[in-house]
């Protein structure tokens, strides 16, 4: 139980109104805030800026701080209380600061730091990498649930005064008591009388609140309010609360044996053991084909270290998160933590809860379990690695994998990155030297590598709905031999475009500057960049010709097709549409793997990591959605989604075949993922890379500016380019301002700009204070380090 006030009674008695002392500004008057007992301490706010503010805890706060609890301080001219974090103590204030202008902190929130000393230098790291404030670092590491005390409540509980108590204890007391005054006395000096509600007395002196009220009117007995625990707060209301999502899941029986490793896994897990038994750093790049047994060496790693009473937290992308997924974790250990982005405020706390308390062996999650509170971590493993889902799209902008590797660091650890198809940074880190390559070149049990074959569309007449003959023939063979079908086309809705014939113009959302896509299910136009729906127009709006055209195939367009042509055939379409309902997915792929649905189509969530034996061909549709934006890295995303998804064949006792339909047959990126060979494609890519500074020869960061004036916008990111220019080291080159590739988002335009250089110290001293030139009204600036999204 942890207390949070400890003011006796008053709290209730106190009249209404009445709020905390106001901040004092310690004045002549006073002695030195030292002489009166107290500490200065060092506090972080979620703000913008980035200095730690000194605050000083007075002598009866002083007991309850330590760095990692939250406080809550005042803050601005007005000295509204905002909450912070204290991240440091000290007897003395920082030179130069006059003691006497140092306000007190007001309060102290939490009973348990909410994070410790490594976890503060990790968040401390991340704001200056990610060049955002230390707060905002903080309050990513911190879930809300957690922030909010999620699940707990306060109680008001009973105390008897330590001079009642006397009174009552020597006899004196009960003489002016009545028989039920006397009982309520008697049940809360009972030794186990220390923590009771009105209801709790009442119940046991057979009494009504009344007689309760009266005793504290006389003084008799106190009020004290507590913060009950998780624990304490669920036995208090038993109705109230949700059954406890068990960190510790009921663990089902171990069905297959352990796996015998291949020599090849063997060897590889050889390679870690000397890490896995030290304590230190090492950093390690797991490049492994598709069906290479990973999953099985990271397990193996991690069973070694849960030997050692050390915890693991592994990371997957959220897509990745299937049952199939977690009974394999669940299998082998029996404390798992899953942290998925579908838990209430309440699971994640409870969660969070019992890692910190040591309860858990191995956190399995998402981007942000990367911050679980282990207290022994003793490994991380990052499986996919390349997953453009580790980098988060919001304040602070990290990138998971990045911060897992110096998480590692910090901690003294290793830490496993893992992929087919890693990212060209990690595999220009592992030419470096700087992590080590462990190479699974070939799938478990001898299994061939799945034959592919180019569909050049150029040269095919007969498209219908998407397929080719050459797929169509295909999928038949396949569906006859008992085999099932895989199709990737990884873009939702009926129709990706709508178009005028005569004028030329492309039907758009109102408030973005994207082509709206048809969804025949719906009968309407959205826009995939902001959901807007608009009713599709009965002529073109900007000529009013009285026929448009729809054109361009989405997966719900591909979806009927497949009906049609396959009517006896059970087939799925997973996208984001289909799978709104939490549990559809689960839900989808568990009818797949009964082999109740015969043909599986969608956008890249079908893609990656599925690993069904019975799957004996793999359809790409449109190899080529993501190859010609204006990206430097569309041709590494293509040859990833191409490779992943060709990886999900022949991954049983029957060989798999793979059918690309591309109209850029010669291009390198699906070339080489054509023949699942990722070394010939990234010595292809890396040169192209070289030449404009682009990662991994260089750091990137962009700057984006929005807002709904489109000129005040441009106006103010060409003057902050033009200051930064002034400012910057000849090593950093500009790539802009101009137009974002999307230029305006709801309403709202946006424009761009990149710094590159080859190191990112020049980067990092340039762009530290940009609050110059101030942004004007309504516009907002977005800082991204290491930029994953370039639109
Ligand atoms: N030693 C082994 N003996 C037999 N089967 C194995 C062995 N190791 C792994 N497998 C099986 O091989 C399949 C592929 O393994 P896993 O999913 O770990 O591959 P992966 O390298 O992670 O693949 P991907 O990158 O495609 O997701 C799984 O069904 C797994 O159970
Ligand atoms: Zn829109």
């Amino acid at each position: 139980m942890s207390v949070v006030n400890q003011d006796q009674d008053g709290e209730d008695a106190r009249p209404r109104g009445r709020t905390v002392r106001p901040p004092s500004w310690f004045g002549g008057e006073d002695e030195a805030p030292a002489a009166r007992g107290g500490m200065f301490v060092e506090v972080v706010v979620n703000r913008a800026f980035d200095q730690a503010l000194t605050y000083h805890a007075p002598r009866k706060l002083v007991a309850g701080i330590r760095p990692g609890v939250r406080v809550r301080v005042p803050l601005g001219k007005r000295g509204g209380l905002v909450t912070g974090y204290c991240v440091s103590i000290g007897l003395l204030p920082p030179e130069g600061l006059d003691p006497a202008r140092i306000k007190d902190v007001a309060e102290v929130l939490d009973a348990v730091p909410l994070i410790d000393a490594r976890m503060l230098e990790l968040t401390r790291w991340m704001a200056g990498y990610y060049l955002c404030s230390w707060g905002q670092a903080l309050d990513a590491v911190v879930p809300a649930g957690v922030r909010k005390q999620a699940g707990t409540r306060i109680g008001t509980f009973l105390t008897v005064p330590e001079d009642a108590r006397r009174a009552w204890l020597d006899g004196s007391l009960e003489k002016t008591l009545t028989a039920k005054q006397a009982a309520v006395l008697d049940v809360l000096c009972q030794p186990d009388g220390g923590m009771l509600t009105v209801s709790d007395v009442c119940r046991r002196a057979r009494c009504g609140s009344g007689v309760v009220d009266g005793l504290r009117k006389d003084g008799v007995i106190h009020t004290v309010k507590r913060r009950l625990s998780l624990e304490d707060s669920r036995k208090e209301e038993p109705d109230d609360a949700p059954p406890p999502a068990s960190a510790e899941s009921p663990t089902p029986p171990p069905t297959k044996p352990k796996l015998l490793l291949t020599p090849e896994q063997q060897k590889g897990l050889d390679a870690l053991a000397p890490a896995l038994q030290g304590d230190g750093f090492a950093p390690f790049l797991i490049f492994g084909v598709t069906g290479s047994g990973k999953t099985e060496v990271y397990l193996s790693a991690i069973e070694q270290v849960v030997a050692r009473g050390r915890e693991a937290i592994v990371l997957v992308p959220e897509i990745s998160l299937t049952p199939q997924t977690i009974r394999r974790f669940r299998r082998r250990f029996k404390k798992v933590a899953v942290l998925h982005s579908h838990l209430s405020d309440v699971e994640r706390h409870r969660h969070w809860r019992s890692i910190a308390q040591g309860e858990v062996d191995v956190v399995v999650g998402a981007r942000s379990a990367i911050f679980a509170p282990t207290r022994r971590l003793g490994l991380i493993v990052v499986d996919e690695e390349h997953e453009s889902t580790f980098k988060q799209e919001s304040v602070p902008r990290y990138h998971a994998r990045d911060v897992a590797v110096k998480r590692a660091q910090l901690e003294g650890v290793p830490v496993l990155l893992g992929s087919a198809t890693p990212s060209l940074e990690s595999w220009a880190n592992a030419e470096r030297g700087r992590y080590v390559k462990v190479d699974m070149p070939s799938r478990v049990e001898g299994r061939p590598m799945p034959a592919v074959e180019l569909i050049d569309l150029r040269h095919e007449k007969n498209m219908t709905g998407g397929l080719s003959d050459s797929l169509r023939n295909a999928m038949h063979q396949a569906l006859d031999d008992g085999g099932q079908v895989i199709l990737l086309l990884n873009r939702r809705g009926y129709n990706t475009f709508v178009i005028c014939p005569k004028c030329g113009d492309v039907v758009k959302c109102r408030h973005c500057d994207v082509a709206a896509t048809f969804h025949k299910g719906r009968r309407l136009l959205i826009c995939h960049m902001c959901d807007a729906e608009r009713a599709c127009p009965p002529a073109c709006p900007s000529c009013n010709a009285a026929v448009l055209h729809y054109g361009g195939i989405g997966t719900e367009r591909l979806e009927r097709e497949v009906l049609m042509e396959f009517p006896f055939h059970a087939a799925r379409r997973m996208d984001s549409d289909t799978m709104r309902r939490h549990g559809s997915h689960e839900e989808a792929l568990a009818a797949f793997k009964a082999g109740d649905v015969r043909i599986l189509l969608g956008t890249q969530m079908i893609a990656k990591g599925l690993d069904f034996p019975n799957v004996t061909l793999v359809g790409v549709v449109d190899a080529d959605v993501a190859l010609h934006l204006p990206d430097f890295r569309a041709a590494e995303r293509t040859f990833q989604l191409v490779a992943q998804v060709a990886g999900r064949t022949g991954r049983g006792d029957r060989p798999g075949r793979v059918f690309v339909q591309t109209y850029s047959p010669e291009s390198p990126a699906i070339l080489h993922a054509a023949r699942h060979d990722y070394e010939s494609f990234v010595t292809q890519e890396l040169p192209q890379r070289a030449g404009g500074l682009a990662s991994p020869y260089g750091r990137i960061v962009r700057l984006v500016a929005r807002g709904r004036d489109e000129g005040r916008v441009k106006g103010y990111l060409d003057e902050l380019a033009a200051t930064l220019r002034a400012r910057a080291e000849a090593s950093v080159r500009f790539l802009g301002p101009c137009p974002a590739p999307v230029l305006k988002i709801k309403e709202e335009f946006r424009f761009h700009l990149q710094l590159r250089c080859a190191t990112a110290p020049p980067l990092r001293a340039l762009l530290r204070d940009l609050s110059s030139p101030p942004a004007p009204p309504k516009v907002e600036l977005a800082v991204d380090v290491d930029p994953v999204s370039m639109l």
